[in-house]
């Protein structure tokens, strides 16, 4: 197959890993910077142009789009989509994933288990948020934030009413969480491939720290996870319409709770802990799945 990867740097572990894994498999992988694919929407023939020529006979693209590129990003790929590319997630599926308010909705349409989360735009109803969610300790978190970033503990009433205040007073949209503190600083990724957990881990935050994010100092390990937990992450995915998905679980006292579903989950960190194959997988599932015009939605919705 002649297998696009759309991403910003080619010399970034997963895409590096991607395409070596392709190559392996005899594919031809073909890396795109997403920034500067440019596209002819007007004709009957959509196309997409990379550095002065026409990109054709592509089989399958992968997508792995940046939380900064996401909006360009997603219009390069429903490209692809629309002249038959099969993508390895859609681009509508990204988008929905991309909206953390509107992820949480779809996941809780669906009955999956997540932290009480609640969301507001005026400072007047600020109290009965805080009182919505079950009160302090609380997690306040930034919508657009990354890498655990803008993601804030508030152990009092007063602390959580003061950090709320300054978020809304700087124009930012904020979400307000139930703190699960039984989790212990620590959260399970979940990669998904299809409709099986193909590797998991688990991440523990460092001494002092409630996020267990690795760029604030956590630490990864191995994990065997429960039936549950492997049902509600693949779950997740399939209601995100994700084919590809790191599910990320929060244990809590009545369950695994999801806390997010990323659309472009690192490679880099479940293969070092797992020592799986996991870009190889990620090629397999191409290889069983990809066909022109499989897209589900052409990009539409
Ligand atoms: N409701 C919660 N209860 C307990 N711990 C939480 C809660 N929400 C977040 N955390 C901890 O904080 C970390 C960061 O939160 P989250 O994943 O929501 O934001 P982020 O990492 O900035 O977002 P992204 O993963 O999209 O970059 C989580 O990995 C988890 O360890
Ligand atoms: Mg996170
Ligand atoms: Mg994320």
């Amino acid at each position: 197959m002649k297998i696009a990867v759309l991403s910003r740097n080619p010399r970034l572990y997963s895409t590096r890993r991607l395409v070596e894994a392709g190559q392996q498999r005899g594919h031809e992988m073909v890396v795109i910077d997403t920034l500067r694919a440019y596209m002819n929407i007007a004709s009957h023939k959509p196309q997409i142009h990379y550095r002065g020529q026409a990109m054709e006979g592509f089989e399958a693209v992968i997508p792995r789009i940046g939380a900064s590129v996401t909006f360009y990003g997603c219009a390069v790929l429903r490209q692809f989509e629309m002249m038959g590319v099969y993508p390895l997630n859609e681009s509508v599926a990204i988008s929905r994933s991309r909206d953390k308010l509107r992820a949480l909705q779809l996941l809780s349409r669906k009955g999956i288990g997540l932290p009480v989360t609640g969301f507001a735009h005026s400072p007047d109803d600020i109290p009965d948020l805080i009182q919505m969610v079950g009160g302090a300790p609380l997690v306040i978190k930034v919508l657009e934030g990354t890498q655990g970033m803008g993601v804030v503990l508030a152990e009092t009433h007063k602390a959580a009413e003061s950090v709320i205040e300054a978020f809304l007073g700087l124009k930012q949209d904020i979400m307000v969480q139930e703190y699960i503190q039984e989790a212990g600083g620590a959260d399970i990724r979940c990669f998904v491939v299809g409709d099986k957990v193909i590797a998991a881990m688990k991440r523990q935050a460092k001494a002092g720290e409630f996020r267990s994010n690795l760029h604030r100092g956590g630490s990864a390990s191995l994990i065997k996870i429960t039936p549950e937990e492997r049902m509600t992450a693949v779950r997740a995915a399939r209601v995100m319409g994700l084919n590809v998905a790191g599910v990320d679980i929060l244990r809590s006292n009545h369950g695994p709770l999801v806390m997010e579903v990323n659309s472009s989950p690192g490679l880099e960190g479940i293969e070092t802990t797992t020592g799986k194959d996991v870009a190889g997988m990620i090629i397999q599932y191409l290889e069983k799945n990809a066909e022109p015009g499989q897209t589900r939605t052409k990009g539409r919705g």
